[in-house]
């Protein structure tokens, strides 16, 4: 009886253990959840989770569903932008903060790429210049990404459209002419956030640098977004160990890219960031050419020799110029600065930090 008692528990302990180790090697060995895999790779800051949702906000929470709600189930009504990764939604939540949400198209490969990238850089920045992240949504092949609302849209649309827009329509222009204290500040918000992109202890590459990418609040304050092809630099070799994605738009592009380099640099910003100088200034679009002395010339060029024969003032976007009180002295300092950060010489262009510190005594 005792033999049939014993062997009845050492073969019920045997099950036992076997059961607990099946089950401690099934949950390990499973793929780990998309929570698990932010907080782990990337250790964003207090993340909750809902569901297969995110918000790197502790104030707010988001759900399929509640998007869902806000957007009408993504009604066209809410649309106010596209791009080559999907469709913006402007909707409020039920706190009633404002958000723009991107939804990635589903079948775009890139853009499952430009979905983590963007993610899991932005989710960990804050500063008041970069654009905030508030979150993520996963549902099926439905990725969104849920951002910062920007009342006054992208840079661009106030440098060139809105004004050919206005012009075509032969409305007044002045109402929507941005002054020039309003472009120095602009200038002086995205030096401040690529300053600080740059500044890291394993420092930020952008990559993608231009007036499209950079939003303005209502008070006309810029954010740099579109952080899809921004790589770390190791601080060792001073570039990217990943390849660079080459996606720049052609007229920000320094030479040494047009020459092949592909490997990202925090020069190339510097570079790209000077040709956004110029753009801001001129309200020229830096990928048309100018006429100059009977030939066209690109706005680099263009610059060079406008400054070398000290014509800086009539370099300034005709619009502003009616304003007045524009101190030609701060004029010309501005463009020095701008032709600095465009040399062809990838290591004679100024460091963020020193075209932070230069900017700072012109008067916004
Ligand atoms: N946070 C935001 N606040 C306000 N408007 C926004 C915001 N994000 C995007 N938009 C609007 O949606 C448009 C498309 O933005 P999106 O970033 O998807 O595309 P893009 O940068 O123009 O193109 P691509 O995705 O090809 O780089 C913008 O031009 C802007 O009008």
């Amino acid at each position: 009886m005792d033999h049939v008692f014993l062997a009845t528990a050492y073969g019920l302990l045997f099950f036992l253990s076997l059961t607990g180790i099946i089950t401690f090697w099934v949950f390990r060995c499973r793929k780990p959840k998309i929570t698990q895999l932010v907080s782990t790779t990337t250790q964003l800051p207090s993340i909750t989770t809902v569901d297969q949702s995110a918000s790197f906000d502790p104030n707010l929470k988001f759900s399929m569903t509640k998007l869902r709600a806000a957007t009408k189930n993504f009604s066209p009504e809410f649309i106010i932008g596209g791009g080559s990764f999907g469709t913006v939604y402007k909707a409020q939540l039920s706190n009633g903060v404002t958000v723009a949400i991107k939804r990635l198209n589903p079948d775009a490969f890139k853009g499952f790429r430009e979905f983590w990238a963007e993610m899991v850089t932005l989710g960990m920045l804050h500063h008041p210049n970069i654009a905030k992240i508030f979150g993520y949504c996963f549902s099926g092949s439905d990725r969104l990404l849920i951002y910062e609302f920007f009342q006054n849209g992208s840079l661009d649309r106030w440098l060139h459209l809105e004004q050919e827009q206005e012009q075509e329509q032969e409305q007044d222009v002045d109402t929507l002419t941005l002054s020039w204290g309003t472009r120095i500040q602009i200038v002086k918000g995205v030096a401040s956030g690529l300053f600080f992109l740059h500044s890291l202890d394993k420092p930020i590459a952008h990559q993608d640098i231009e007036s499209r990418i950079v939003f303005l609040d209502s008070d006309f304050q810029a954010h740099i977004c579109d952080f899809g092809h921004a790589r770390r630099i190791d601080t060792s070799t001073s570039y990217a160990s990943t390849q660079s994605a080459g996606t720049l738009g052609y007229c920000y592009m320094p030479p040494e890219y047009k020459a092949g380099l592909t490997t990202a640099t925090l020069e190339a910003d510097v570079y790209s960031f000077g040709i956004l100088m110029f753009e801001i200034a001129t309200g020229k679009r830096p990928n048309l050419p100018t006429l100059l002395d009977g030939e066209e010339v690109g706005i680099v060029e263009w610059a060079r020799k406008m400054l070398a024969q000290d014509k800086h003032m009539q370099m300034v976007d005709a619009s502003i110029l009616t304003e007045g009180g524009l101190i030609e002295a701060h004029v010309k300092e501005y463009f020095e600065i701008a032709e600095m950060c465009t040399s062809e010489i990838k290591r004679e262009r100024p460091t963020m930090a020193k075209v932070f510190r230069l900017l700072n005594p012109i008067p916004m």
